[in-house]
């Protein structure tokens, strides 16, 4: 036998031995595959939902619909199927709960914390950030940047918050005793907010880029909408070739053309800095005295009450935090941190932050603030009582707004919260189930591999936890009536481990902002509540357009009027 006979013989034997090999974990595996998806028929047909077709599940309901009447058909299955609806999505189940019990068990829970495969079509936009990001990088980029909205940073962004709203004001003054859609303003005061202040970026570096921005992120969501309920487009193969994948390109490249520009501005002035000795980055060096705390505890109370069952990160012990302290704004603590080594964070890692703050800080508080001013147009009455609360605080006087000012603004803070329980701006929440779930209802366990959908549109529209659930009432958050409810009765901000790290600087913005308008102008509407066409392109909105008119306010109060 010669050398080379030797080598063919064996490595037929191995071929002999690997391929059946191959042959047999490749079967184990199908048979494990099989077995799980058995397992999750049998679950998930026992769970009540509509009728699914053999292979496409309850998927072609969406064929054809538009999204406005894909919201009108989810709601009306609550109705008909109660609390746990089920649908199968080709093979996979999807689980849409509604009962505040089940919800708290998904999001107070510190296992099911994985975002459904749904927020994959973030990816190419957010790439890896608190969004949609999980395991160790989820929790320790959490443990950074949750702390960059402590209540005594954004206690330094009030000026910066006055400051953009007077400009909105001025610039809406060229809309007066027009209709006009609101939301315009709204998203672009909230951009250029954002990048004053969570990413320390002054205007005088900032450009026009700021609107592009906004119209491209809402153009984004479109075509995330749309992967979401033609099921084609979830496939990227076929993604790929359609006109949605180019411009999907063309707006990214708008999108992370100015999260680039924000970061290289702000690297540069860190590095050209430290070369002199000067400060890298704003510092809040606080020391908190009494009268701040008697401050901060007054401005818990509604918020308070309405969140303590929330259990996640954002109260940072605030009772121990008397003492000085230096804190940084998030991009500039970022930066610093990638800098100076003191956390590992990549400049990659860095702009998947700063995409996903821009995106998450903008698009939800620009929905938030319109549905207030549209509500307001409507509800005369209720706008008239919260220009009495500002009238008595501010009399007629052009002052700007300070952080006490906005403890005092009890009502005002009412509306935004029953504002953001009828409209809240992301209606819906998806997670991943990594392991079998035991919720309330029935006693129903979901398996592993499901996707479960929090629908907080319809849990905020319970008659069990509102009296009335479809009017706007803002005493819905009365102290009495908030002090018993269900904590997961109302989740605007989600709930849990993975709430919403931007909640206190949002409220405390809408605040400003809200009341600045509301000092300079009158709103009206021209469309009442019930003509609101509403659509949930990832972030709730109306189709119809934010129409509001305005007029100018006569600094008054409604008993001398
Ligand atoms: C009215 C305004 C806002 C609303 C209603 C809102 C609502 C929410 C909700 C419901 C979530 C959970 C999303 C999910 O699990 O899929 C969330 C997460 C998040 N929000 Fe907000 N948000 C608002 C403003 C902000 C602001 C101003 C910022 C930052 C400046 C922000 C930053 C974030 C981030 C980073 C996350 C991901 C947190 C994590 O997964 O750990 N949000 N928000």
């Amino acid at each position: 036998m010669t050398v080379v006979d030797d080598i063919q013989t064996n490595q037929l034997s191995t071929r002999l031995i690997f391929y059946p090999l191959i042959l047999l974990a490749t079967g184990l595996w199908l048979l494990y595959r099989w077995q799980q998806q058995t397992r999750i028929y049998k679950l998930g047909n026992k769970l009540p939902g509509p009728i699914a077709l053999p292979v496409f599940g309850n998927a072609l309901l969406a064929l054809g619909k538009k999204p406005e009447e894909l919201v009108r058909l989810a709601l009306s299955y609550v109705e008909v199927y109660g609390t746990v609806i089920r649908g199968w999505v080709g093979s996979k189940l999807v689980v849409f709960l509604t009962d505040p019990d089940d919800v708290e068990v998904i999001l107070n829970s510190q296992v099911h914390i994985d975002k459904a495969s749904e927020y994959r079509f973030f990816q190419p936009w957010l790439g890896e950030g608190l969004l949609i990001s999980s395991g160790e990088k989820w929790r320790s980029h959490r443990k950074i940047i949750a702390p960059t909205f402590h209540i005594n940073i954004l206690k330094s962004f009030v000026d910066t918050f006055n400051q953009n709203s007077l400009s909105v004001v001025n610039r809406m003054k060229s809309e007066m005793g027009k209709v006009f859609d609101v939301h315009d303003y709204m998203s672009g005061v909230t951009v250029d907010i954002l990048l004053e202040t969570a990413m320390g970026i002054t205007k005088e570096t900032q450009d026009a880029s700021g609107f592009d921005y906004a119209m491209a992120v809402m153009k984004m969501c479109d075509i995330i909408h749309q992967r979401h309920y033609k099921f084609w487009l979830r496939f990227d193969a076929i993604f790929k070739f359609t006109s949605f994948f180019e411009k999907q390109k063309k707006l990214l490249g708008i999108i992370h053309g100015l999260t680039n520009k924000v970061i290289k501005n702000k690297k540069e002035k860190y590095i050209h800095n430290k070369a002199k000795g000067l400060a890298t980055a704003t510092v809040v060096e606080e020391k908190t005295t009494d009268k701040d705390m008697s401050g901060l505890a007054n401005a818990k109370t509604l918020a308070d009450t309405v969140f303590k069952g929330y259990r996640d990160d954002l109260d940072f012990n605030d009772e121990n935090d008397v003492g000085e302290k230096k804190r940084l704004a998030f991009l500039d603590l970022m930066i610093e941190a990638a800098q100076s080594g003191a956390h590992k964070i990549t400049d990659h890692e860095i702009k998947e932050e700063v995409d996903t703050i821009m995106f998450e800080g903008h698009d939800t508080t620009a929905a938030g603030s319109s549905f207030v001013l549209c509500l307001l147009g409507i509800h005369h009455d209720i706008q008239t009582r919260v220009y009495d609360e500002l009238y008595s605080i501010f009399g007629d006087s052009d002052r700007p707004c300070t952080f006490e000012d906005t403890l005092q603004m009890k009502y005002l803070e009412r509306v935004i919260f029953e504002s953001l329980r009828m409209y809240p701006p992301v209606p819906i929440i998806a997670r991943k189930l990594n392991r079998d779930v035991k919720i309330s209802t029935n006693n129903y366990l979901l398996p592993a591999g499901s996707t479960v959908v929090v629908g907080t549109y319809q849990i905020h529209r319970n008659p069990k936890y509102y009296k009335n659930p479809n009017v706007f009432d803002p005493d819905n958050f009365l102290p009495e009536n908030t002090s018993n409810r269900h904590y997961y009765s109302y989740i605007p901000f989600s709930a849990g481990p993975r709430s919403c790290v931007g909640r206190k600087y949002a409220l405390l913005k809408l605040k400003v902002l809200l009341s600045t308008i509301l000092r300079n102008y009158k709103m009206e509407s021209d469309v009442t509540e019930d003509q609101f066409v509403l659509q949930a392109d990832i972030i709730l909105k109306r189709t119809d357009g934010f129409r509001v008119q305005i007029a100018p306010r006569q600094r008054v109060p409604s008993t001398a009027a």
